[in-house]
């Protein structure tokens, strides 16, 4: 295997601090960020950081239940909302990302999806009360790019409005296991490269738990970034920063002035790679179904957000889609991406 060439590119860091009386200021940060780079970190956000440990805190308990517990609420591509396991295949790897992941909603594509009450007390109202709090640092940075791009300021937050049945704003926990210091990792990522499709990510990591790496949309030269040169995007709990990323949606949102960009969670091979456990939390802005998509020159045809989504579903998750072993099962009734078959972390 050949060495990943690393850059040490500097990752913009934004305060939020008072944003109200600065907020122009704020655009003008946010938009150059977002117009070279496509990510960034912010602090002074208002989330404290024990709020932060008590959501990972949660998401550890939630992942060590057994997979037959996890397995009850299954990951629905229809919904983008559920718990999967080994079973997000990436199109820049063709394998599976050696992960679980859960995913969770404000509105009615989280219906029938929590665990219940009694097997995993507390979660749900620990869950929502961040997701909450997560959702409000968003809008600050909606109406930052409403103004970057022309629009009145709540043009995005009532696109991304949570409180409506037909929200599709997802947080997403992540575990990624450990992994043995012999195993060889090939060509395959804990998870591989891609461009998210939501609007804005907010990320949280732990501290320590490094593997984040980015490749800036505008500097990619290969489809995926392979043998191009990354940037890795290490924790950082002293400033209880969020890293935050442009995703597909808000660079066809701006007409491609702001680029999505790649990131990966690398597979460790190479001296300094961290091999432990990890954990992070993702929050994609997604839009409501109804939302209208359209930049102000009109560079795409409109498209609703469900439309959006259902496009980005078919894209990312097509190839599971297809060899998924439940589908067609009678009482399936709609694909699912669970494959129970694989096990963690068998690596040749
Ligand atoms: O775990 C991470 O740090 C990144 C996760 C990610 O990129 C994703 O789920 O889209
Ligand atoms: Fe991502």
């Amino acid at each position: 295997m050949t060495a990943t060439k690393y850059l040490d590119r500097a990752i913009p860091q934004i305060s939020l601090a008072s944003f109200e009386s600065r907020t122009d200021e704020i655009t003008l940060e946010l938009v150059n960020a977002a117009e070279n780079i496509g990510f960034f970190s912010i602090i002074d956000h208002g989330i404290p950081s024990e709020v932060v440990q008590t959501m990972f805190e949660d998401s550890a308990r939630f992942f060590s239940q057994h997979d037959t517990v996890k397995a009850k609420v299954p990951f629905s591509a229809a919904d983008n909302a559920g718990w999967e396991k080994n079973a997000q295949i990436r199109p820049s790897t063709g394998a599976p990302d050696r992960k679980e992941s859960y995913q969770m909603q404000f509105g009615e594509g989280m219906n029938g999806r929590w665990l219940s009450e009694e097997s995993l007390p507390g979660f749900k109202e620990t869950s929502l009360d961040f997701m909450k709090r997560v959702q409000a640092v968003s809008e600050k940075l909606m109406i930052c790019f409403a103004r970057g791009l022309g629009f009145p300021d709540d043009f995005f937050i009532a696109c991304h409005n949570v409180s409506k049945p037909d929200s599709q704003t997802v947080a997403r926990l992540l575990h990624y296991f450990e992994i043995p210091r012999s195993t060889s990792s090939g060509e395959w990522h804990r998870a591989g490269a891609h461009t998210d499709w939501s609007f804005l990510t907010l990320l949280f990591q732990k501290a320590g738990q490094s593997g984040l790496e980015i490749c800036p949309g505008r500097e990619i030269s290969t489809s995926f970034g392979h043998g191009d040169t990354w940037t890795k995007v290490e924790p950082d709990p002293e400033s209880n920063a969020i890293i935050c990323n442009i995703g597909d949606l808000l660079m066809s949102w701006s007409d491609d002035r702001f680029k999505s960009t790649f990131h990966r969670v690398k597979a460790p091979s190479e001296p300094g790679d961290f091999y432990g456990e990890r954990y992070s939390i993702a929050f994609f802005n997604q839009p409501r179904k109804s939302a209208r998509i359209q930049g102000p020159l009109k560079k795409y045809p409109m498209v609703t957000g469900e439309e959006f989504t259902r496009n980005a579903m078919q894209k990312y998750y097509q190839a599971v889609l297809d060899k998924t072993p439940m589908r067609g099962r009678k009482d399936a009734g709609e694909p699912r991406l669970v494959d129970y078959r694989v096990t963690p972390m068998i690596v040749a």
